[in-house]
Parts: C-alpha cells; structure tokens; sequence
C-alpha cells in the first residue's frame, strides 16, 4: 500500500531535515570560525629542549651527565615507545631525546609518570601518549630519592610513585638517573622523609595506625601541601604517607614494600625493589658534557661498582672470579654506575 503523495512528502521532508540536522557539525562557541573541527593527525611542534642555556651548579651538572650518559645507552633508534619518569633530573633526559633529533624521534610516542612529565614532554614537541594505549614500553628512565646497591629505591619525594611503578612495570628496560647524593649503602640514608605511601583518601587514620603499632614506624605522618591548607593531593586524587623506618628494616626493603603493600587502603608504596636495570649516577666532579651531536659518551669518564652480592653475579656471569666486571654487564647487567 502507497502513502497518499502528500502524506509521503511531509515524511520525506522531515526525515531529510533530520537527516541534515545529525550531519551538520554545530561549531562550538569557543572555537575561531576558521578552524576545523575534526583534526585526523596530531600537527607536532618544533622540538624544543626544556633546559635553558646558562651556567649549571654542580649538582646539576652531575645529574645532566647521568641523564644524558642513561639516554645514549639505553633510548636506541629502534626504540618507539618510553616512559619518561619525574623529578628533577628527568628534564635533563628530555633534553637529551631532543637532541637526537626531529628524524629520530618522529615515530615515538612518549609515556608520562605524573603533571610534570607530561608538561615536559608536551612542552618539547614529543608525542604524548598513555599507558593505557601502550601498556609495552621499550625503556623507562626515571629519578630516584635513593638508590641502594643492589638497585632497589625509594621513590614518591614528589608524589608521583604510583603512575611511576606501573610505567616502570611496563618497561623492558627500567633505569635511574640521579645525582652522587643519592647513591647510598642502605635506603633512608641521606632521605630521612621515610617511605612515600599513597593511599585512599577514607583509610589514612587506619593506615597510619598500622604503621605506628604494627609496621614499626611510630613517625609516620600524612603529608601536608606547602602552599595549600591541607594534605598533598596526588594526580590520582589520593594523600600520601611518609613513614621512617630504622635501619634494619630498611636493609630488607622488599619485605617492609610487602608488608606495607598488604594494608587496606593502600595503593602503592614508594619502594621499588629488583626493576631497575641500571642506575646512573653524576659524581662531584662532573664534566659538563661538550657536543650534542653527534652522540658520544665515549669522552665521558665513567666508573662503577657492583652490588655486593657476588654469588648472584657470578652465576649471571657477569664477574670474574676476582671480582671483576666484564664490561658487557655495564650495560646489560643490573650494575650500577657511577659516572
Ligand atoms: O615522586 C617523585 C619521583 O619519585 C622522583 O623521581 C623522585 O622524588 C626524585 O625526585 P628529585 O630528582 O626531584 O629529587
């Protein structure tokens, strides 16, 4: 059965004026008249270094040199995906990627840890990307309050260590840069703060009660902001707990990581035991490095020292029987350097 032609028409009409109202993109207010509304490729910026040129402290220095000797060893051509960490040495590994290059950088998409890296690596023209989107990261390079020898750390002096442990989880390759200060016999040597914990808002009081009666660490407390009334606020929307340990507990760092882990309302603990592959350390005397191009290490006078866990580095072959180590672990075993 037809519609009778006017009847038919009217519906017409009005499924074409819907039609046209679904395709027709309504401009957004906020927008200038002349600008597209669908972008289909992301238009990236120069590359820009985030440091300033001027004359760096000695510490600076020192940590410019780790950053700069961990990207040359470690960030690769080949290399696509990266896990930028925070703190303050991480600018330095961000000034070192961005000199190897528009070309070389073109296909790589960079993964943040927290506001500040993200900051950093959007304001040096690197694609930004996320964990989500790539949960398989080639190399993650990251700061550290502390390092000790058998490279476990301390980290979250900056409230960053969640986003941090998952972005290192997901790397092939973890390594930490930081200055001479935080290389350290034991955990908790020169960064007295305690272990960062981050937990959910609700369970602090608990977690905190924990600490002081059963965890051994009567001087936990919640970490307040500096320039806001009020308690630190992560970038997941949660508070963190500093809490001291005495240096027993300390020496077994996994263990008191464990135990913490396990109470209700926490999220994550700012102690990262066995994940990092290297670590980088400035000395005092760091030379400042001279070229940016091309890349070259080999002007850089670079020292180190083995765990002292001999039997584990005998078994990987990586130490001689009189204690050397063979260049190769340098760079492929967990060593840790001081440059
Ligand atoms: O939460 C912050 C991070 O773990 C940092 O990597 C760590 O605190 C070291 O930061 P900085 O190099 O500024 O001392």
């Amino acid at each position: 059965m037809s519609l009778p032609t006017p009847v038919a028409d009217e519906i017409n009409n009005l499924l074409n004026e819907r039609l046209s109202m679904i395709t027709t993109a309504v401009p957004h207010p906020m927008l200038p008249v002349d600008q597209p509304m669908i972008r289909t490729k992301a238009i990236l910026k120069p590359l820009t270094s985030p440091i300033a040129s001027g004359q760096l402290s000695v510490i600076e220095k020192s940590k410019q040199l780790a950053a700069w000797t961990a990207v040359d060893q470690h960030i690769k051509p080949e290399h696509r995906v990266i896990g930028i960490g925070s703190g303050s040495t991480v600018p330095y590994v961000v000034e070192r990627i961005v000199s190897q290059g528009a070309a070389a950088n073109q296909d790589r998409v960079f993964i943040p840890t927290g506001f500040q890296s993200k900051e950093l690596i959007v304001s040096s023209g690197l694609m930004l990307g996320d964990v989500d989107q790539y949960p398989t990261i080639d190399v993650t390079l990251d700061g550290a309050d502390e390092v000790d020898l058998e490279l476990n750390c301390i980290k979250g002096g900056g409230a960053c260590h969640l986003r941090e442990k998952v972005i290192a989880e997901a790397a092939n390759t973890f390594v930490l840069v930081a200055d001479y200060r935080k290389n350290v016999e034991y955990l908790g040597t020169n960064f007295k703060a305690g272990v960062p914990i981050e937990v959910v808002p609700f369970a602090y009081a608990k977690v905190l009660q924990n600490l002081h009666h059963v965890l051994g660490s009567p001087n936990a407390t919640l970490r307040m902001a500096v320039a806001k009334a009020g308690p630190v606020v992560t970038d997941n929307g949660n508070f963190v707990i500093d809490a001291p340990f005495d240096r027993e507990i300390m020496a077994k760092p996994y263990t008191i990581m464990a135990q913490i882990k396990m109470l209700t309302g926490v999220v994550e603990v700012g102690l990262f035991c066995h994940m990092a592959r290297a670590a980088y350390f400035g000395n005092k005397a760091s030379p400042t490095p001279s070229s940016l191009d091309p890349i070259n290490t080999r002007s850089i006078k670079l020292g180190w020292k083995c765990n002292n866990q001999m039997e584990r580095w005998q078994e990987r072959g990586t130490v001689t029987k009189k204690g050397r180590v063979r260049p190769q672990a340098m760079v492929f075993g967990r060593v840790l350097k001081i440059i």
